[in-house]
C-alpha cells in the first residue's frame, strides 16, 4: 500500500509543524527518506540501489483521527497524510554515508524523551523492494522522496513539543522541529 503527499507540504528545519484544522491527534512517525537520484520505470530489485541518490531523516506526520475516519469509510488518505507541514525533512545525506540501508538505526525523541528507536532490518519490505514495487506503476524521477514506513512507538504530539530525530550513524546530524 502506498500513498502520496503533495509537494507543497514538505518543510525543512526552521519551519514549525502545524496541527491541521480540526485534528485532535497528530502523530509523529520517524522514517528513513530515500531520495531518487536516477529516474526509472519498472526497476528490478537488483537494480534498485543504483537509482538512489541519497537519504534524509523524514517525518510522516499523520492526522491520526482524520486518517482513522477515512480508513473506516474507505475514503482516500489525502488530508490525514497530506496537510500542510505533513512532511518535515532533514538535510540531504549522500548515499555513500549509509553503509548498509538494510541495517540502519533511526530514532525520535519528544522533548528529549526517546519515543521511537528502530532499525531498518525490521522493515516489512526493504528499500529495494519498495523502489521496485512503486516503479512498476509510477515512473520515479530524480528528487522524488520515498518515505519507508515507521518503526514502533508512533504517538501524538502537542503544541510546544520539540521533536528531534536522527539516524544512528556517526556524523549524521540530528533534525529538530517544533510543533505549533
Ligand atoms: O500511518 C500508517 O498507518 C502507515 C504508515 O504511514 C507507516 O506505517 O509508516
Ligand atoms: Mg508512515
Amino acid at each position: 500500500m502506498v500513498f502520496i503527499k503533495p509537494l507543497s507540504v514538505y518543510i525543512t528545519q526552521g519551519t514549525p509543524i502545524k496541527i491541521p484544522l480540526g485534528c485532535k491527534k497528530l502523530n509523529h512517525e520517524v522514517e528513513v527518506g530515500v531520495i531518487i537520484g536516477k529516474p526509472g520505470f519498472q526497476i528490478t530489485e537488483s537494480n534498485a540501489m543504483k537509482h538512489i541518490g541519497g537519504y534524509t531523516v523524514s517525518l510522516d506526520m499523520t492526522a491520526a483521527d482524520m486518517l482513522a475516519e477515512a480508513r473506516q469509510k474507505g475514503l482516500p488518505w489525502t488530508i490525514g497524510k497530506g496537510f500542510d507541514t505533513a512532511c518535515p525533512v532533514g538535510d540531504f545525506i549522500p548515499k555513500d554515508r549509509i553503509e548498509n540501508i538494510k541495517d540502519l538505526g533511526l530514532w525520535l525523541k519528544i522533548n528529549g524523551e526517546m519515543k521511537q528507536d528502530g532499525n531498518t532490518k525490521d522493515m516489512v519490505f526493504d528499500v529495494p523492494k519498495l523502489i521496485s514495487f512503486m516503479s512498476q506503476y509510477i515512473t520515479l524521477e530524480e528528487g522524488d522522496l520515498i518515505l519507508t514506513g515507521s518503526p514502533a512507538g508512533v504517538g501524538p504530539v502537542k503544541p510546544g513539543d520539540i521533536i528531534t530525530c536522527g539516524m544512528h550513524v556517526p556524523g549524521v546530524a540530528e533534525v529538530t522541529f517544533k510543533v505549533e
